[in-house]
C-alpha cells in the first residue's frame, strides 16, 4: 500500500480500523450493531471506497507563521469538493473512551490525546488516531486560521456505518450548503486548494486551557 505524500514516517498508517486489546464484547457489540433510528439515519461509506491515500486530499506542511498550526501539518483539498461530501473515513485506534482511562502499562494516556474522538459514548467507544492512524488526522480546526473572511468550519465529523467492516466509523464530510447559499457556493462547499477546517468544539479548546493552566501550576510549585 502507497502512503500519502508526507505521511509522518514515526505514525504507522491505518487503511483499517486499529483496535484496543482492551475493547470487550460489549464494545464490539456496540461497534457492529448499525443505528436504526429511522427519524436519523447514518451516512453509508460506500462500499465501493478504495482503502488507502485519498485522492481528494493532501497532507501539507503549514509554512504560513501567521496561521496557528503553522510549523504542524494541515489536510487540503485536490479538487474542489461538493457540499455534503464525504472526504474520507477517520481511522484510528478504537478505545474505551472512560476508565480505564489510558493504558499505564504502556505509559499512554488517551485523556492527552489531541487525535481522539468520541465514536459512540453511549457504549463508551473512541477512536484515537495520535499513534496510527490516516490522513483525516491532519484536519486542524478552524478558529484562528487566516484568510477565512469570517467563515468558520467547511466541513465536519459524522459517525457512518460502514458496511466493507460492518462496523460504526467516524469520517469526515464537506459541511452542507446552508439553506442561503447561492452560486458557486451551491455547487462548491470547499475549493481546491483550501484547507479542509472542523471545529473541534468549545471543550477542546477549554480542556487544553485547563490542562496548560494545571502544567503551568505545576511547574510553579517545583
Ligand atoms: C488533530 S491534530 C491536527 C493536525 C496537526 N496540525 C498535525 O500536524 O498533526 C490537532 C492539533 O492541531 C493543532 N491545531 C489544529 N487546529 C488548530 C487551531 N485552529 N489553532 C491552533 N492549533 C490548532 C493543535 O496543536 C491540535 O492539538
Amino acid at each position: 500500500m502507497p502512503l500519502p505524500a508526507n505521511w509522518p514516517s514515526h505514525v504507522p498508517y491505518l487503511t483499517v480500523p486499529a483496535y484496543s486489546p482492551h475493547l470487550g464484547q460489549a464494545h464490539f457489540q456496540a461497534l457492529r450493531t448499525r443505528p436504526a433510528d429511522p427519524s436519523d439515519p447514518i451516512p453509508e461509506i460506500p462500499r465501493d471506497l478504495r482503502p488507502g491515500p485519498c485522492p481528494a486530499v493532501r497532507i501539507t506542511p503549514i509554512t504560513d507563521p501567521n496561521h496557528p498550526a503553522h510549523g504542524q501539518a494541515g489536510l487540503f483539498a485536490t479538487r474542489d469538493l461538493a457540499p455534503g461530501e464525504l472526504i474520507l473515513p477517520y481511522l484510528g485506534e478504537i478505545h474505551i473512551g472512560t476508565a480505564p482511562f489510558g493504558d499505564k502499562t504502556e505509559g499512554y494516556d488517551y485523556a492527552k490525546s489531541d487525535y481522539d474522538l468520541w465514536l459512540d459514548r453511549d457504549a463508551d467507544l473512541a477512536v484515537d488516531a495520535a499513534r496510527i492512524g490516516n490522513e483525516a488526522r491532519f484536519v486542524n480546526d478552524y478558529r484562528g486560521v487566516p484568510g477565512r473572511d469570517g467563515k468558520k468550519a467547511n466541513a465536519e465529523f459524522r459517525v457512518v456505518w460502514d458496511p466493507r467492516t460492518g462496523e460504526k466509523c467516524m469520517a469526515v464530510f464537506v459541511l452542507p450548503a446552508g439553506k442561503r447559499a447561492v452560486g458557486r457556493a451551491r455547487v462548491v462547499g470547499i475549493a481546491r486548494g483550501e484547507e479542509v477546517l472542523v471545529s473541534y468544539g468549545r471543550g477542546f479548546w477549554q480542556g487544553r486551557r485547563e490542562a496548560e493552566e494545571q502544567d503551568a501550576d505545576e511547574k510553579g510549585n517545583t
